[in-house]
């Protein structure tokens, strides 16, 4: 893997990157199933890399906060598993599904356990755990919280618009947590772990302050800056094992062949990328491609690591 001293490279490939997504008119659909999602600009795209040694590189629109969706699904998953640990693997499985995000088919052979903590009946029982004790506003908060205090900004928010959009619309979500429910995977009620699902889903966040939350994945559970763990070495890894296997639904695998490194997609158009030992990676482009994944976010990511000989299969 290019160690960090060959960097300087780096604000020239993502410079050249972003300047080759801007020609591109094969964008990809934006996703209009949230409503309120459907309203953002397809020309748009940023990226943002954060280095372990601390540079921010930045193109693009990587300053313009868009809607995370799923990504935020990796800052959920890191408080479940400190919250109760290995216990989470009872409820949730550690397998890519093979299945679209929002497919119910698997939930009825597999007894209500979703496959794995990325697609979206994953992400409601992570919810559902974080509820435990709570009302669903502090929950929220907490989850919130945790994100501004890995990006160390405080200005990230929950666009409230997105949020309600999408209860608004959200019948296949409702379906997936009632299914749950019956299988008694559920602990609150179904329409409180959706409050929390729904919110974490439309925090809104840029390129910079994503690449800036993803920090501590790339650098063994530290984050870099100031040297503080936020989860083990180990844990680390396997959150990024997940991302790798899970992070993109059914296009899981062909993200890891043509991209090579642990990565999490989300409708709005975002992917988190990590770069383990160097740098986290955040990329923007609304238009999504056939499995709902970020159609120039993942070229972009191709392109970049190929550009920067990323791959965890390096040498
Ligand atoms: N893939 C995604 O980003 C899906 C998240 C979205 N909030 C949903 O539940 O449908």
């Amino acid at each position: 893997m290019a160690e960090i001293e060959t960097m300087p490279e780096l604000e020239q490939a993502l410079a050249e990157v972003a300047a080759e997504m801007a020609e591109r008119t094969d964008r990809g659909e934006v996703a209009t199933y949230i409503p309120q999602l459907g309203k953002v600009d397809p020309k748009k795209f940023g990226i943002a890399a954060v280095t372990n040694d601390g540079r921010v590189i930045l193109a693009g629109d990587a300053d313009q906060p868009f809607s995370i969706q799923s990504v935020s699904k990796v800052f959920t998953l890191t408080l479940a598993l400190g919250k109760v640990g290995d216990a989470l693997w009872q409820r949730v499985g550690r397998e890519p599904s093979g299945n679209p995000f929002n497919s119910i088919v698997q939930l009825e052979h597999e007894n209500g356990i979703p496959r794995n903590p990325f697609i979206n009946a994953g992400a409601i029982v992570v919810s559902d755990v974080l509820l435990a004790g709570h009302q669903p506003r502090e929950a929220i908060g907490e989850i919130l919280r945790f994100i501004q205090f890995l990006a160390d900004d405080e200005t990230i928010v929950i666009d409230r618009d997105v949020a309600a959009s999408e209860r608004a619309t959200g019948y296949r979500n409702f379906a997936l947590a009632n299914y749950m429910k019956s299988f008694g995977n559920l602990h609150h009620a179904p329409e409180l772990a959706l409050g929390v699902y729904f919110h974490h889903c439309a925090i809104a966040m840029s390129c910079r302050q994503l690449a800036m939350a993803g920090r501590f994945l790339a650098n063994g559970g530290r984050n870099p800056a100031t040297g503080h763990s936020v989860v083990s070495a180990e844990r680390a890894r396997r959150i990024g094992a997940l991302m790798l296997t899970c992070g993109h639904y059914d296009g899981s695998g062909d993200f890891a062949f043509r991209v090579g490194i642990p990565g999490k997609s989300g409708v709005g158009g975002g992917i988190l990328g990590i770069v383990p030992g160097v740098a986290s990676l955040a990329v923007w482009s609304p238009g999504l491609n056939e499995n709902g994944n970020s159609k120039l976010g993942s070229i972009a990511l191709e392109k970049l690591a190929r550009m920067m000989n990323w791959s965890i299969f390096a040498p």
